[in-house]
């Protein structure tokens, strides 16, 4: 691998809560345009990592590079600016608000909050907003005609799928280098996570220079879309490679899927 190809490279990674040792040492690359999946046993360290990466949690050792730049020290705004966006396991909406309004939570960094634009420059206002709708809608058809049509509704009155692909669609407006998707599936039928996995891919096919780290039990999914997977067991990573390596390899049939 070049060193020009690798946008996320992690050394010795670590994070301790008292004398838990949640992540312990570490070593992950990922490449432009790649889908890692991370997997593991509950309680190995996979949402940990998330959150140390994104500035949540501190790391208490080893450090992380994203595009050229160390982001070991960085809050989570300045991670997020640097351009890694996330998802989390529990659905987080403001379900209050519309579709339009939860995805435009998201693109912060591209907003013009300044008081004098907002309330004196009232058509430059109104032009940016409409270039922001546009915009979001176009993302929201990526995944789904149907929603994009639906821009103005309560996201409280859409099914866990919609709300999933809401939530993805939020964290993709800020046009982020990384996507760090934890569990997207979860809280959804079979039928369902395959077609979110499908819209996954549609993503990956309009940008392919996005990379995406995905969290996901479902080892049906992680073979259809993943270029190659880490597997993690008390916080060490045990195992990395294609799909088929690590199923294959004894240490996760014993720690993940309890085969000896
Ligand atoms: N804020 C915290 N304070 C103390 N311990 C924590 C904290 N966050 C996580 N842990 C512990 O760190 C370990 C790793 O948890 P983590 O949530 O990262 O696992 P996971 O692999 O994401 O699990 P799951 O698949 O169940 O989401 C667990 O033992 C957990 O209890």
């Amino acid at each position: 691998m070049s060193t020009s190809d690798v946008l996320l490279s992690c050394e010795g990674v670590t994070r301790r809560f008292g004398g838990l040792v949640a992540l312990d040492q570490l070593d992950l690359e990922v490449k432009r345009g790649d889908i890692l999946g991370f997997l593991g046993p509950n309680g190995s360290g996979k949402t940990t990592f998330f959150n140390v990466l994104t500035g949540i949690y501190d790391f208490s050792d080893g450090q992380a590079h994203f595009a050229g730049e160390n982001i070991s020290k960085h809050s989570a705004q300045a991670v997020y600016r640097a351009g890694i966006a996330r998802t989390f396991q529990r659905s987080r909406m403001c379900l209050s608000l519309s579709l339009f309004d939860n995805i435009m939570v998201g693109n912060h960094k591209h907003l013009n909050l300044g008081l004098g634009f907002n309330l004196f420059r009232r058509g430059a206002f109104a032009r940016d907003y409409e270039q922001r709708y546009e915009q979001a809608r176009e993302l929201v058809r990526v995944f789904s005609p149907n929603l994009a049509d639906r821009m103005s509704e309560a996201v409280g009155g859409f099914p866990m799928l919609d709300r999933r692909r809401i939530e993805i669609c939020r964290a993709l407006i800020s046009q982020p280098k990384l996507l760090l998707l934890d569990e997207p599936s979860a809280g959804m039928t079979h039928e369902e996570t395959h077609q979110l996995m499908g819209d996954i891919l549609s993503v990956r096919e309009h940008t392919p220079e996005l990379s995406i780290i995905i969290i996901e039990h479902e080892m049906s999914v992680m073979e259809r879309i993943t270029d190659h997977c880490a597997v993690l067991n008390f916080g060490k990573k045990i195992c990395e490679g294609t799909y088929q390596d690590v199923v294959n390899n004894p240490q996760v049939r014993e720690a993940y899927l309890g085969i000896e």
